[in-house]
C-alpha cells in the first residue's frame, strides 16, 4: 500500500503561500528568544514552515474549542476547560524537543492569552537503577524503558482538568530521570508532548498514548542525516561535560575524543537506529503531519493528513 495515500503533500513555497510571513511580524524578542533556544535555527524556516502550521494549529484549537462547547451545552453539563493535547514524535535527535520549543513559542505569540505547556516522556523512561534491574540498559528508548503506566495515567489526569500534574523530567547530562525534578504542570490550555513513543501501539494497556492527542507531529529525515545530528549534540554534550565530573559523559569529555565519538556512533548503530527502524518510522504515518528535514535541518517538505 501507498503510505502516503492519505497525505497531501506540499513543497515549501506551496506551505507558506497558505499563511505568507507578512501576517504575522515576529518581533527582535521573537527572533532572540528563538535564536537562544538554538542560534542554528533558521528564521526562513520559522517564517515560512512553522508559522503556517501554527495558523493552522489555531483553527484546530478554536474548532476543538467550539465543538467541546457545543457538546457540554447538547448535554446540559457547565463548561470547563479541557486542554488540547499535541503529539511530537520522531526519531532520537532528530529535532523533536527542538520544533516542540518552537511551537510552544510561536503559539504564545500566535495566541498570547493561553498557557502552552511541554513535557517530554524522556521524564517517563524508568530510572537507569530500574534498567538495569531488568537488564534493560541497551533498550534504553525502546517500548518496555518507558512506564506506560505512568504516561497514560499522566495524560488522563490533564485531561481530565486536576489542577496540578506532576511530569517526571529526564536530563541527557546525567543520562537519567531526575526523580527529585518533576515538572508541574497546571491546568494548561494546550500541552504538547514530545518524544519518540507517542504514536506507539500500548502492549498490554488499553489505551493509546495518542487517544489522548488532538493533533500529532512526526519530525522525518534520512537515518544517516540524523545519525550526524546524533553525533553533533554528542559533541556538544562533551564539550559542556568537560568540566562536570558530576556529568555522564565526563570521562568520555576527558579521554580521547575519537574514542569518545566511536563509542557513541556504536550506541547509535546498536541502539538508536534499531529502534527508528522498528519502533518508530512504523508510526510516521499515523501523524496528522510529517515534517521532512534535508541538511542542516531545512524543512523541504511537508505532508499533512487528508481529512
Ligand atoms: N531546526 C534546527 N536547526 C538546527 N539545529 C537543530 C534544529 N533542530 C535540532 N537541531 C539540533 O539537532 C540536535 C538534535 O535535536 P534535539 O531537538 O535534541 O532532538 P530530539 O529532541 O529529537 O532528540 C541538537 O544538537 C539540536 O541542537
Ligand atoms: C533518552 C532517549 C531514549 C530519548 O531521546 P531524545 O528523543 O530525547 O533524543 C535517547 O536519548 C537515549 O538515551 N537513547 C539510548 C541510547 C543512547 O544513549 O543514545
Amino acid at each position: 500500500m501507498n503510505e502516503w495515500l492519505n497525505y497531501d503533500q506540499f513543497d515549501r513555497a506551496t506551505w507558506h503561500s497558505f499563511f505568507p510571513s507578512e501576517r504575522v511580524l515576529l518581533s527582535q524578542a521573537n527572533l532572540d528568544e528563538i535564536k537562544s533556544l538554538n542560534d542554528q535555527i533558521s528564521i526562513a524556516d520559522v517564517q515560512e514552515v512553522y508559522l503556517p502550521l501554527i495558523k493552522l494549529l489555531q483553527l484546530q484549537y478554536q474548532n476543538y474549542q467550539q465543538m467541546h462547547l457545543q457538546k457540554m451545552t447538547f448535554l446540559k453539563k457547565s463548561n470547563r476547560r479541557v486542554p488540547y493535547i499535541i503529539g511530537i514524535a520522531g526519531s532520537v535527535a532528530v529535532g523533536k524537543s527542538t520544533s516542540a520549543r518552537l511551537l510552544q513559542i510561536l503559539l504564545h505569540k500566535l495566541m498570547p492569552d493561553l498557557r502552552v505547556e511541554l513535557i517530554t516522556t524522556d521524564g517517563f523512561l524508568y530510572p537507569n537503577a530500574e534498567l538495569k534491574k531488568r537488564g534493560l540498559m541497551d533498550r534504553k528508548g525502546f517500548p518496555e524503558s518507558y512506564d506506560m503506566d505512568k504516561l497514560l495515567a499522566f495524560l488522563n489526569d490533564v485531561k481530565a482538568g486536576e489542577a496540578e500534574v506532576m511530569a517526571p523530567t529526564y536530563s541527557h547530562s546525567v543520562y537519567d530521570v531526575l526523580l527529585d525534578q518533576p515538572q508541574i504542570i497546571k491546568e494548561p490550555d494546550i500541552l504538547i508532548v514530545e518524544g519518540i513513543n507517542v504514536l506507539q501501539l500500548p502492549s498490554k494497556q488499553p489505551l493509546f498514548v495518542s487517544d489522548f492527542f488532538d493533533f500529532s507531529v512526526y519530525v522525518d529525515a534520512d537515518a544517516k542525516l540524523i545519525e550526524q545530528w546524533y553525533l553533533e549534540r554528542f559533541g556538544l554534550l562533551l564539550d559542556t561535560a568537560f568540566q562536570d565530573p558530576s556529568n555522564y559523559y565526563y570521562s568520555y569529555a576527558q579521554g580521547d575524543r575519537q574514542a569518545a565519538f566511536d563509542m557513541a556512533r556504536d550506541v547509535w548503530q546498536r541502539i538508536d537506529l534499531p529502534n527508528l527502524n522498528e519502533y518508530i518510522l512504523p508510526t510516521r504515518n499515523r501523524a496528522d503531519i510529517i515534517l521532512h528535514k534535508t541538511t542542516n535541518h531545512k524543512i523541504d517538505r511537508i505532508y499533512l493528513r487528508e481529512d
